[in-house]
């Protein structure tokens, strides 16, 4: 057994993990970093990485087919091999800054073991024993299989398992309308299969409503089938030939099954017990520093059982490191964080919707909209499908909701003025490049002024008086 003391230990070698090892190790402190299985982790390899590029292969194919602007559409010739071989291109191309000769080259001691804790501050690695004065776990989380009648015989994809897939689905059922299985049913659907969503609640559902059923519409008027309230209860089946049958007896037939029922956080096989690591079916109990019940742990990114997104593991990262190397305190946020589904049209949010801040807010909550369609841009790209929807209470944005073209980008802005508590003064006042899709945030920022300067008698009573006297 290797015996090893070290500052910090960081047990995961994805998106948190690895921003805490390379923010660590360059300011100065000795880091051992572990990861059993692929550098990287769920992002670059299973998650947010190739199911970008896969959307962007069935954008491609769905722009190919469309007759617009003098360009006559065609039917386009796809290779579903060749897209997947685009998806593992993408993944090549980002790898080498999550490798471990990268980050052997920072400084870091990588370690290709599973780590578990064997007392409260060392953690054993294949024939390793880490002794750390801080240890992070950042181990993520897995695709959710529930425990549904029949699934265990029937042969089903997940986000870890479909990119192995090389010949398209003919038919694709998916089970599960959250963020992975509305994004692949369309990416799915563009590039020539039939696909059904069998969604237990509603589609999009964390999302607002009004906002996810614009993203529906379109998905629906594509081809996507999308079925709601059918919590599936049955699976039966066998490759090519699948059935789901759901609670209120709707049954539904197809050749593949995608399973998109959420993420289970990856707390077994750790010995969190040994560690006096306190975690419950959600995740790791943190508090609001991502310290865990043993004040010498902590826990960030999907395993912390928050926000599941690449862009939180990496600012919780941030917040340890503060915590960790300087001893300053540190608390992690949740009302800043921004969201996006990579939809067409895609659908942003940051801070609170519509609903939450009338909530919030009561009477101080006022909401104000712009559309695509009045965007210049917009209109000559032909993206008119889009809505901005600013949430402000007494002068300031306390959420928005951006569907459309490149909202993803577009919301941006927003979690700045969130984060910054900043005035919609300072958003109308920005100048917004013509013709760009960002007006949209200025012209959003606009209409809230726009009843209080030219709707306003007292606006005019003094405009009036000073034009009297003016030379
Ligand atoms: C299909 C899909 C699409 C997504 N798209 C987006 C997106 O567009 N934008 C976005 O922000 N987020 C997206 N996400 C979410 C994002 O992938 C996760 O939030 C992010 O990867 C979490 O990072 P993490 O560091 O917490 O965990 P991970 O990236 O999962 O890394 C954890 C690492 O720990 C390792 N590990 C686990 N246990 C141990 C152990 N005992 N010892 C050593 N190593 C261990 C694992 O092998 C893994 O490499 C998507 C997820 C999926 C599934
Ligand atoms: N663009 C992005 O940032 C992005 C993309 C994909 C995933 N993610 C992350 O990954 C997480 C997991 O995504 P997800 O889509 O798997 O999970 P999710 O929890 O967001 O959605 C799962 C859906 O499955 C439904 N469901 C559960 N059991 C069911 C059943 N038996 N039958 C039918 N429907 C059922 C739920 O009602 C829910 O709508 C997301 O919450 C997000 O944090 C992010």
């Amino acid at each position: 057994m290797q015996k090893i003391k070290t500052d910090l230990l960081v047990i995961g070698a994805g998106s948190g993990g690895l921003s805490v090892a390379a923010g660590a190790v360059q300011m100065g402190a000795k880091v051992v970093l572990l990861e059993d299985h692929k550098m990287g982790g769920d992002c670059l390899n299973y998650g947010c990485v190739p199911s970008k590029a896969l959307i962007a292969a069935g954008k491609k194919a769905h722009a190919m087919r469309k007759t617009q602007f003098g360009v006559t559409g065609v039917d386009p010739k796809i290779d579903y091999a060749g897209a997947k071989d685009h998806v593992q291109a993408v993944i090549d191309t980002i790898a080498p800054v999550d490798s471990q000769e990268r980050f052997e080259g920072l400084g870091v001691h990588v370690i290709r073991e599973r780590g578990r804790f064997v007392d409260e501050n060392t953690v054993q690695a294949g024939d390793h024993e880490i002794t750390a004065r801080r240890i992070v776990v950042a181990t993520g989380s897995s695709p959710f299989v529930p425990p549904i009648p029949g699934l265990e015989n029937v042969p089903y994809l997940t986000n870890e398992s479909l990119w192995d897939l090389r010949d398209l689905p003919e038919h694709l059922l998916i089970v599960g309308g959250g963020p992975i299985g509305i994004e692949m049913a369309q990416a799915h659907l563009r590039l020539g299969s039939k696909v059904t969503v069998i969604e237990g609640e509603k589609a999009m559902g964390k999302d607002d409503p009004e906002m996810a059923a614009i993203v529906l519409d379109r998905m629906r008027e594509e081809g996507v089938v999308i079925e709601e309230g059918a919590l599936a209860e049955e699976i039966t089946g066998k490759a090519g030939d699948i059935t789901v049958k759901a609670k209120d007896g709707r049954v539904f037939k197809g050749s593949h099954l995608l399973m998109a029922v959420g993420r289970a956080a990856n707390v077994k096989d750790l010995d969190l017990e040994k560690a006096g690591v306190k975690y419950s079916n959600r995740g790791i109990e943190v508090d609001a520093s991502l310290r865990t019940s043993n004040k010498k742990v902590y826990a960030i990114g999907d395993v912390a059982g928050q926000l599941q997104f690449t862009h939180v593991a990496g600012y919780h990262a941030g917040v340890v490191i503060r915590s960790i190397l300087f001893g300053l305190p540190s608390k992690a946020k949740q009302g800043h964080i921004p969201w996006a589904t990579y939809t067409d049209p895609e659908l942003a949010q940051v801070g609170l919707t519509e609903a939450q801040s009338k909530k919030e807010h009561g009477i101080y909550s006022e909401v104000y909209r712009f559309e695509f369609e009045e965007n210049d841009r917009a209109i000559a790209e032909g993206k008119t499908t889009g809505l901005i929807k600013v949430m402000v209470a007494k002068g300031r944005p306390v959420g928005a909701t951006i569907v459309g073209a490149g909202a993803g980008d577009l919301i941006g802005i927003w979690a700045l003025a969130i984060a910054n508590n900043m005035k919609m003064s300072q958003i109308a006042g920005m100048v917004a490049p013509y013709p760009t899709l960002g007006e949209v945030n200025k012209r959003a920022a606009g209409a809230y002024f726009s009843p209080r300067l030219f709707e306003s008698d007292k606006v005019k009573k003094v405009v009036g008086f000073i034009q009297k006297y003016l030379p």
